[in-house]
């Protein structure tokens, strides 16, 4: 045990590397590319440190390049769920009893071996695996992942130094005990960052975890797991199980130990998680923590008064990065009526020269969505938009699966507020757009307010600063995270903590003090130096507290 109080070094956001003609970082990133294209990778469970394989293998390929086979990952079942917690909770004590500054040196660790060794294998799994280009791996799977780490040990330190007052005579202590049990960390397909930090934050504050990615994540989720493993997790505090997500479910939320949730991913399946768990609440030793980031119908609305080439830039990014599969993606926007034909003018402009295709052709700017069942949803609202004269494609609508599933980045003109595409989440490169008459913005504002259930991103775009604090005001509960003049996407660790209210979550903010506190039980401490030995308050005859003290003989 350490006899002193440590500072962790104070955390700077990782610089995100340009990948620029002849750099290094290129140059290595595309030797990796290639080298990770020619293996095929057989991938394992991890449960107490052991690497479990079943036989039971499932074929991985790029989203991009379905035929191509990047390798197998072993498909458990209950049983390895079981194994899972069973490791957890034996790996529990002695984890939760390591002083913490041995638990922050560990991920501190991580990330620096991310930010060196692990960079280019990192981004280029996270590539060729669910399909991003070089850009959005780089911000994703190295500087954001980068960043939870050395934030969230910076405010687990921040998070101990708080404590309480202490009167006269006495000593009040405040210590965050990891929770009863074991967390479950449930991770989307779509940011490799958020794979890693579910697990991560919660094993930080001394908390045992089983982690479940999504099958299309798997293949990034390995290097994560060797990446932990380098720094030093010890054996059974983070066991990575390959089950699909009833299954996980079945044991997880049955299991007494069962201490809380770490979940990112769609509403859907997190409405159905709360429920499971409310059905099994007696069952538990300790009321289960649930905290879910989900899914988002985010917005971008224009004033009058907007600079019509950043609304564009706006949609083009905010829109189409990563085909759109970001929970902050812009998919419906308002545009006033006296900017729409120039604001959609540049947006085609830009689409015209978006370049789609494979990952390692870093020109590409647009490359895949996940996987063919995200494919045919949307292709099936494509061809819905197509026959519905009320809306018009003004750009893209076009879609072919037969090399990857490429859908082209589509923005659809509609009349009604309402339509279809301005409600559901699509999670794909889809933005549809309301043009509003130019004078009725606060009448539009309560339109964007009431339209969809989720409140997870939007942007504002005005050069009227009057426009700007009313927007601010309406739209209040609209969005967890709200730009302005900006696009709803590409929260930064540290600068903008993320997560949206309404159907988009419970708001716990990845990445800031407000999520590790989730993970923590507090305990207070009062030791009194000398005790009070007569039951009689002052009035009722009791002696005065030196006679007391005289008393014991002090
Ligand atoms: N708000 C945020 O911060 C945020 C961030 C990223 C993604 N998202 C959301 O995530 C969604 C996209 O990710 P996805 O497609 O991987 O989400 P998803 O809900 O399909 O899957 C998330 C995880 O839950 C598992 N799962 C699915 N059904 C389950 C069930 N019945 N029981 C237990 N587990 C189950 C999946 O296997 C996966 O591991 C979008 O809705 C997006 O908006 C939100
Ligand atoms: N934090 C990311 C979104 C994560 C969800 O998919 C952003 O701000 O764009």
């Amino acid at each position: 045990m350490a006899n002193a109080f440590f500072n962790v070094p104070l955390p700077i956001n990782e610089p995100v590397k340009g990948y620029a003609p002849d750099s290094p970082e290129r140059i290595e990133l595309l030797k990796t590319l290639k080298e990770l294209k020619q293996q095929e990778r057989d991938i394992p469970m991890h449960i107490g440190g052991q690497e479990v394989r079943t036989g039971n293998t499932v074929r991985m390929s790029p989203p991009h390049d379905h035929k191509h086979t990047l390798g197998h990952f072993h498909r458990g079942d209950a049983s390895h769920v079981q194994q899972a917690i069973d490791a957890a909770l034996d790996a529990r004590t002695e984890w939760a009893e390591l002083p913490w500054e041995q638990r922050a040196a560990i991920f501190l660790k991580a990330a620096d071996l991310l930010a060196g060794p692990y960079r280019a294998r990192l981004n280029a799994a996270t590539m060729l695996g669910q399909s991003k280009n070089a850009f959005q791996a780089e911000i994703d799977a190295a500087c954001e992942f980068i960043d939870f780490l050395r934030f969230n040990v910076h405010y687990m330190s921040e998070l101990y130094k708080q404590q309480p007052a202490s009167s006269p005579g006495m000593w009040n202590r405040l210590e965050h005990r990891p929770l009863e049990g074991f967390i479950f960390a449930l991770t989307p397909f779509n940011f490799t960052a958020i794979a890693g930090n579910l697990p991560t934050s919660a094993a930080m504050l001394g908390n045992v975890t089983v982690w479940k990615p999504a099958d299309t994540q798997i293949y990034s989720a390995q290097v994560l797991m060797e990446l932990f493993k380098e720094a030093g997790v010890p054996d059974g505090v983070i066991n990575l199980v390959y089950v699909d997500g009833p299954t996980a479910g079945n044991v997880i939320f049955q299991h007494p130990d069962f201490a809380g949730i770490h979940f990112t991913g769609s509403t859907g399946v997190f409405q159905h998680i709360w429920k499971t768990i409310g059905e099994n609440i007696s069952k538990y030793k300790t009321y289960p923590r649930i905290v879910g980031e989900t899914g988002g119908k985010d917005f971008i609305v224009a004033h009058k008064s907007a600079h019509a080439k950043a609304v564009a830039v706006g949609i083009s990014r905010g829109a189409f990065e990563y085909q759109g599969q970001k929970c902050s993606a812009a998919s419906r926007v308002y545009l006033p009526s006296n900017l729409a034909d120039e604001i959609l003018g540049y947006v085609k402009e830009d689409l015209a020269t978006f370049k789609m295709g494979d990952v390692e052709d870093l020109s590409n700017f647009i490359n895949a969505v996940i996987d063919e069942k995200s494919f045919d949803k949307l292709a099936k609202y494509l061809d819905a938009a197509k026959a519905d004269s009320s809306v018009e494609i003004i750009a893209g609508g076009g879609y072919d699966k037969s090399k990857g599933y490429f859908i082209e980045p589509t923005v659809i003109v509609t009349k009604d507020p309402k339509y279809v595409t301005m409600c559901e989440e699509l999670f794909g490169p889809v933005v549809t757009v309301y043009v509003y008459e130019a004078d009725r913005f606060e009448e539009t504002l309560e339109v964007v307010d009431q339209t969809s259930p989720y409140a997870l991103t939007g942007a504002v775009f005005s050069q009227d600063r009057y426009a700007i604090d009313l927007a601010t005001r309406k739209l209040v509960q609209a969005a967890g995270n709200f730009y302005i003049n900006d696009k709803p996407t590409g929260a930064v660790v540290g600068q903008q903590p993320f997560g949206g209210a309404r159907a988009s979550g419970t708001n716990d903010k990845a990445g800031s003090i407000l999520n590790l506190l989730r993970w923590v039980s507090p305990r207070t401490i009062k030791e009194t130096f000398v005790p009070v030995v007569d039951y009689r308050y002052p009035f009722l005859g009791a002696a005065p507290a030196e006679d007391l003290n005289r008393d014991k003989g002090i």
